[in-house]
């Protein structure tokens, strides 16, 4: 696997491994890889001839004491797990490459209304603003054919289709962004890298999460009314050890509208919870 820490060596090594019209697909990380992050990987080589991913623990999206200098960093045994899966090429700048007098001087940042504003946009106040200003400058840095990204990130991904559409980004089209269903553990909690900031007992705690997310989708499914069930689930969460909830809301599975019962539209639930120092999301298919 090649690697790029600067801005030339990337375009150099991205127009190689073009050529001859052969297409790049990209894979924007944070780093601590786990195997929700190879499952991207491999879909990625499944779709393109050539892979690239980036890890960038990026400082926009964090807020005022969130967890940007605790966040796990462990480049050298990321680069070995992504040559494992044949990923071709590493982009891993440093802050200053990214952000050059940095990212307090920074002037330009990409704002996207609606459906960046409630669930995490809400707890997270600028936290999208950061990730759609770095996944912008990604992909002007790579020009992928096709990014992506999980659905355990859901809000992210609508974030990130809907600046795509609506400032034309240089990807061949919306469709080319591509969401990659969520990696569980055998438990169900859904695979993060923040869920190595849990201690055992939160971590046997944090299961709950998808479970209770579970029984509430059966019993909305089922007809029961959305409020007293999603109020069910705060209580189970709360009862089972973590410390608060930020949001368990039903939304519309596009706009992300939120809703108050099941339409004929798809609908998603999206839950983010805090236990001990960690904040968990999660989110699944309603209907
Ligand atoms: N369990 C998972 N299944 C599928 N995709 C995932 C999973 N976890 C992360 N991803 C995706 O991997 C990409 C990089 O995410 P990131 O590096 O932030 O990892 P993360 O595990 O989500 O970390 P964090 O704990 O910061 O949320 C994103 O597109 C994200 O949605
Ligand atoms: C998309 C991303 C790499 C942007 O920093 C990040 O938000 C993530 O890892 O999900
Ligand atoms: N996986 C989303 C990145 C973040 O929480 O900052």
């Amino acid at each position: 696997m090649q690697s790029a820490t600067t801005l030339d060596v990337l375009r150099n090594k991205v127009a190689k491994l073009r050529t001859g019209g052969q297409t790049i697909g990209l894979v924007p990380t944070m780093g601590a890889l786990h195997d929700g992050h190879l499952t991207l990987i491999r879909r990625a080589r499944e779709a393109c001839d050539h892979v690239v991913a980036s890890i960038f623990v990026n400082p926009t999206q964090f807020g005022p004491g969130e967890d940007l200098d605790a966040y796990p960093r462990q480049l050298e045994h990321d680069a070995a797990m992504l040559e494992g899966e044949g990923c071709a090429l590493l982009w891993a700048p440093a802050v200053e490459e990214m952000y050059p007098g940095g990212p307090e001087n920074f002037v330009t940042s990409i704002s996207i209304s609606d459906v960046s504003a409630g669930f995490c946009g809400a707890s997270r106040p600028g936290h999208f603003d950061g990730v759609a200003t770095v996944v912008c400058k990604l992909f002007n840095q790579v020009q992928p054919d096709m990014a992506f990204f999980g659905e355990k990130d859901f809000q992210q991904l609508a974030v990130i289709r809907a600046m795509a559409r609506d400032l034309d980004l240089s990807l061949p089209h919306v469709r080319s962004i591509i969401g990659v269903p969520t990696v569980r553990e055998a438990d169900g909690l859904a695979m993060s890298s923040r869920n190595r900031y849990l201690s055992e007992e939160h971590r046997a705690a944090a299961a709950t999460l998808p479970r209770a997310m579970k029984e509430a989708i059966a019993r909305i499914e089922e007809g029961q009314e959305t409020a007293p069930t999603l109020a069910a689930l705060e209580d189970a969460l709360l009862g089972a050890g973590f410390e608060s909830v930020d949001y368990a809301d039903l939304a519309d599975a596009i706009s992300l509208e939120p809703l108050d019962a099941l339409k004929d539209a798809p609908a998603r639930l999206l839950v983010a919870a805090r236990i001990g120092n960690t904040r968990l999301i999660d989110n699944m298919a309603v209907g």
